[in-house]
This record gives C-alpha cells, structure tokens and sequence, in this order.
C-alpha cells in the first residue's frame, strides 16, 4: 500500500489540515496530523454542543463498522495548555488511499476552550510513537503503527508549504518532492518522540519533529543570537516572545541534520503580526527555555522534505532540501 493526502494550510500556517475518512459510510474530518503526540482524537456527537463551533462531527452511531471499545477512555493535554479527554471507537480510517478497519478512534465529549474555538480543525491524527498513547486500560497503537506493516516502504512523509497546500505521504517516497540526496539521522524514540539532533550555527541542537507545533522553540542561546542580527528586534515578555519590525529584513537560518543542510528563509521566520496595528511582528523562532524541550515545528518543517522512517531496526528522520 501506499497514499498521499494534500495537507492545507490554515491563516500563517498555524497548522495545517487534512481529510481523513472515518466509518462506513465515510465520514470525511480534517485533522491535524501531529508528530509531537499519539492519539486520533475527534469531534464528535458526544461533544456537548456548547463546544462545537462549526468543526465536523463524526457519529459513530451512523457507521455500520463502528465498534464502542468497553471500559476504554482517553485524556490528554498539551504543551500549549490546551486538552481533550472521552472515550474510544474502532472504525475504518482511510488517510489518502491507505486504510486501516480497527483504528482506535477517540471520540471527545469534553475540549479545552483552544479547540473548541477552532472552527476548521475537527481533532488530531497523532504519529509520535505509540508509546504516548493515552487509552486506558489498554493503549491504542497510532495510524501510522497500525499500517506499517501494510506499506510498501515503512515511513511516512511530510512536505509542508509555506502558505500553500503540502502533502502527507504514505508507504512511499516520492523523488520528484525534494532536490539532492536525502540525509538520514537516527532518532532517539525513549520519550516517545521523533527526537533528533541538528547543529545550527555551531550549536548541537537535539529537538523533536513535531509537525503539530508551528513555531521552532530552540535554545536560548540560539535564538538570541539570530535576533542580534535584526535592527529592532526584542525579546518582548507580553508579546511572548522576540518581536521586531514587520519591515525588518530578517536573515535565513541553516539548521544540519546529518549531511543535510536545510535553510529556512528570512521570510518564514517572520511569522505574524504581533498586534493589531501591523508594525510589529512576532518570530517564528522562539526561546525554548520555557518549555524544556527543543522543538523543530512547522517554521523548520516546512523548509525539507521530511522521511519519518521505520524500515531500519531503529527509527530514522531523513531530510532533504526541495
Ligand atoms: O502544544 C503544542 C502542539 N499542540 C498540538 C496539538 C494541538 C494543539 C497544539 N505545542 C507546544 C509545545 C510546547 C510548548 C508550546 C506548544 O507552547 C509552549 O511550549
């Protein structure tokens, strides 16, 4: 097997969403598929209506395949603060052509206020490693573990875009997405993560791809060193972070991964307006200090052509610039 499932973009690529069918007959949700986390959480007719704000639900009653797993129940929060908690369906999931009959689909009947106000996103598709998963009594395995052994090539890959549609591969690697050679690293996968290390202007840098996280939150030391090269940039704790003129010529940022050099343009890193009048600008590189992890989020990701890879006896991340 193999599949490919364009991935769009919402308003400066906060996160980017994709269509995944679910039961029988297909219920199509788009979710936002996160290499940070390892539950497929979604809206649902069990989310009481005071949380639901134009997201699709789906219904599991109206799915002759769907089977309520007895005593299963889920909760999980995240780095930013928001979290969803309920209970657990098996159902058919098709993601780009490839599809599994038993994926533990998590059905929300309680949203933090994050997702309830985001109208376009109706869950999470998690590919962290399955160790993450939060079912209990008995965890559930992710899309991506439940597949693996159906794919013609066991990875998956990412090509996002900067404020234009990318894709989500499945069970192949496509050559025409990427230019040269693709660097392979290992990964460290004990907390559960697709963690890795790159060098970025002569610092080791060890973070996780998390395709669900929009910013790149890398150390300190790093971060503050990129903005001493912007005229007016600050670090701005009401802001929540390096702000700078929204007319500031930002440079580039390399970041090597192995023999790969990936290099995010000025042009990414000057992610939003920071406030309503549109002088100043927040960065899409930020101080991880806070967060105790490095986190390489969309504003890296989008710059490669990313290969989650299990066909080794231990996990890889392969990158390529395109
Ligand atoms: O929470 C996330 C990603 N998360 C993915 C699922 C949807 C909601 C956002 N990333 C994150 C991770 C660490 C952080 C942080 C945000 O803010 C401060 O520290």
């Amino acid at each position: 097997d193999s599949g490919s499932a364009k991935t769009t973009p919402e308003q400066y690529d906060i996160q980017y969403l994709t269509p995944v069918e679910i039961g029988t007959p297909a219920q199509t949700l788009n979710l936002d598929f996160d290499s940070g986390s390892s539950d497929l959480w979604v809206f649902s007719t069990d989310t009481p209506s005071s949380s639901v704000n134009g997201q699709t639900q789906y219904d599991p009653s109206s799915s002759s395949s769907s089977e309520e797993v007895s005593g299963a129940s889920w909760s999980i929060s995240y780095g930013d603060g928001s979290s969803s908690s309920g209970s657990v369906y098996h159902d058919v999931v098709n993601v780009g052509g490839v599809s599994f009959d038993s994926q533990a689909v998590e059905s929300a009947s309680k949203v933090s206020d994050q997702f309830a106000q985001d109208s376009n996103n109706d869950g999470l598709l998690g590919l962290a490693f399955s160790t993450l998963n939060t079912v209990t009594p008995t965890s559930e395995k992710t899309f991506f573990d439940n597949i693996i052994d159906n794919l013609d090539v066991a990875a998956w890959t990412a090509d996002l875009k900067y404020h234009e549609a990318g894709t989500y591969d499945f069970g192949v690697i496509d050559d025409s997405k990427y230019t040269g050679d693709i660097s392979y690293v290992d990964v460290d996968d004990s907390q559960g993560f697709w963690s890795f290390t790159a060098d970025i202007d002569g610092t080791s840098v060890e973070g996780i791809a998390d395709t669900g996280t929009t910013l790149a939150l890398f150390p300190d030391d790093v971060v503050s060193a990129y903005y001493k090269q912007v005229d007016g940039a600050e670090e701005d704790s009401q802001q929540g972070g390096y702000v700078f003129p929204c007319d500031a010529d930002l440079p580039d940022l390399t970041f090597s991964p192995g023999d790969a050099k990936i290099t995010i343009p000025g042009e990414y890193i000057n992610y939003a307006p920071a406030d309503e009048s549109g002088s100043t600008c927040f960065g899409g590189i930020q101080s991880s200090a806070d967060v105790g992890i490095n986190i390489y989020g969309d504003i890296a990701l989008k710059a490669a052509f990313v290969v989650f890879d299990q066909t080794t006896s231990s996990p890889r991340l392969g990158w390529a610039s395109k």
